[in-house]
């Protein structure tokens, strides 16, 4: 049902819902436009108004081609609603891109991170942090012959999450996404949205990202102590920037400007290449690979392996956006034997499954039965030279 929003817009109907409120599609003076009407009990949080109202210069000054502009923010006197007013984008979000497609070719994937990457640059420049870059605030303009990359909710996590981080136990943002620094406790600076941008450039090739998969506590862990496993058949320059961005010390990472000038520098090479040909181990499973695994007689040596299903591209109940315990030293230091999913090309075993578990047992015995051999022809051959 239509409803008034401040004094010149009105609310037509839902295009989206997230954590911090709706996204409707609504009218205004100037024609259509995306409103985003934060949740009742954030409206009514006199102190986070107070914050929204403070950071409106910020929130309404980004302006540039690849940012979702905020045109206004709405603040009723009653207290009822607290809304952004933002340009609407025809289009659809990168998420639900990454479900349609799976996996892109790697020059749809660098063009549209380089899109980002542009938008981070300005924002940056201005002091401000985005602290939220994943696939779900990055919208696709469909208007054009190719999708182009807006990034949008810039300031939106920050400003809602004020309050709890002041609490150094507490971390705030996306499993999945998430710099190892904010796991840590230390400050989120601009090298935080590259590696999430990084981590998101890295799902766009591969279909699902680098330290994914599990609970929230392995997740936070690997972003700490585990390094990206490489992705066989991606060409070796974009890897090493896809490294560099990874980094687990933020200074060792590009910045925006440059990461899109060398992303651009690589797009000519990318043309024409196709996705990547590799799956996680949840597409093995799907192909039924996993009935095969559980007919072998012996069960799998335990590695610490992590089902892949929660954080896949297609999980409806993906984590997005969650405060997160800060996890302890100790805690920290227990990713050394590697939980990460690796990425296989189909039909390669995973080092310690069963099937390869199985074929490791026989070559040993086959290794073992060999030297007993020997063994025993050298003592016959001794014996016999003796005699
Ligand atoms: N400016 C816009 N134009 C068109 N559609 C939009 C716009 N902004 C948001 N949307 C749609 O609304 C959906 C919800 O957006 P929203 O920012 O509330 O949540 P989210 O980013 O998916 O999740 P969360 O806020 O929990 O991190 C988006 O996924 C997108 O499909």
């Amino acid at each position: 049902m239509a409803r008034n929003i401040g004094s010149q817009y009105t609310t037509e109907r839902v295009l989206g819902r997230g954590s911090a409120g709706t996204v409707w599609l609504g009218r205004g003076p100037d024609g259509p436009v995306a409103i985003k009407v934060l949740r009742e009990d954030l409206a009514a949080d006199a102190e986070l108004v107070e914050r929204f109202a403070h950071e409106r210069r910020t929130l309404l000054g980004l302006e540039h081609p690849r940012i979702v502009g905020v045109r206004e923010l709405v603040i009723d006197e009653d207290g009822t609603d607290l809304a952004l007013v933002m340009d609407l984008v025809r289009g659809t979000d990168l998420r639900a891109h990454l479900n349609r497609h799976r996996r892109l070719a790697p020059a749809d994937a660098v063009a549209l991170t380089v899109d980002v990457a542009d938008a981070l640059a300005v924002a940056h420049r201005a002091g401000v942090v985005h602290r939220d870059v994943k696939p779900e605030n990055i919208l696709l303009d469909a208007t054009g012959p190719a999708p182009r990359a807006l990034l949008a909710d810039f300031g939106v996590a920050q400003l809602i999450d004020e309050p709890r981080r002041g609490t150094t136990s507490r971390v705030v943002g996306t499993p999945d996404y998430i710099a190892p620094e904010i796991v840590e406790g230390l400050p989120s600076r601009a090298p935080v949205d590259i590696y999430s941008l990084a981590t998101v450039l890295y799902e766009l090739l591969a279909g699902f990202t680098p330290f994914g998969g599990g609970h929230t506590g392995a997740v936070l862990r690997r972003h700490v102590t585990e390094t990206a496993a490489p992705l066989p058949g991606l060409p070796d320059e974009l890897w090493e920037l896809l490294q560099q961005c990874l980094a687990k010390a933020p200074a060792s990472r590009l910045r925006a400007a440059e990461l899109a000038s060398r992303l651009r520098g690589l797009q000519p090479a990318l043309r024409g290449l196709p996705a990547l040909d590799i799956e996680s181990e949840e597409e093995t499973a799907a192909r039924g690979d996993r009935t095969a695994e559980e007919n072998v007689e012996e069960p799998e040596a335990p590695r610490g392996a992590v089902a892949l299903v929660r954080g896949s591209v297609s999980d409806p109940d993906r984590v997005t956006h969650t405060r997160m315990r800060v996890p302890d030293a100790e805690e920290l230091a227990g990713g050394a034997n590697g939980t990460a999913r690796l990425p296989r090309t189909p039909g390669q075993r995973r080092a310690g499954s069963a099937r390869h578990g199985a074929a490791e047992r026989r070559r040993r015995l086959a290794m073992t039965l060999g030297a007993v051999l020997l063994a025993v022809a050298l003592v016959v051959g001794g014996v016999l030279a003796l005699a």
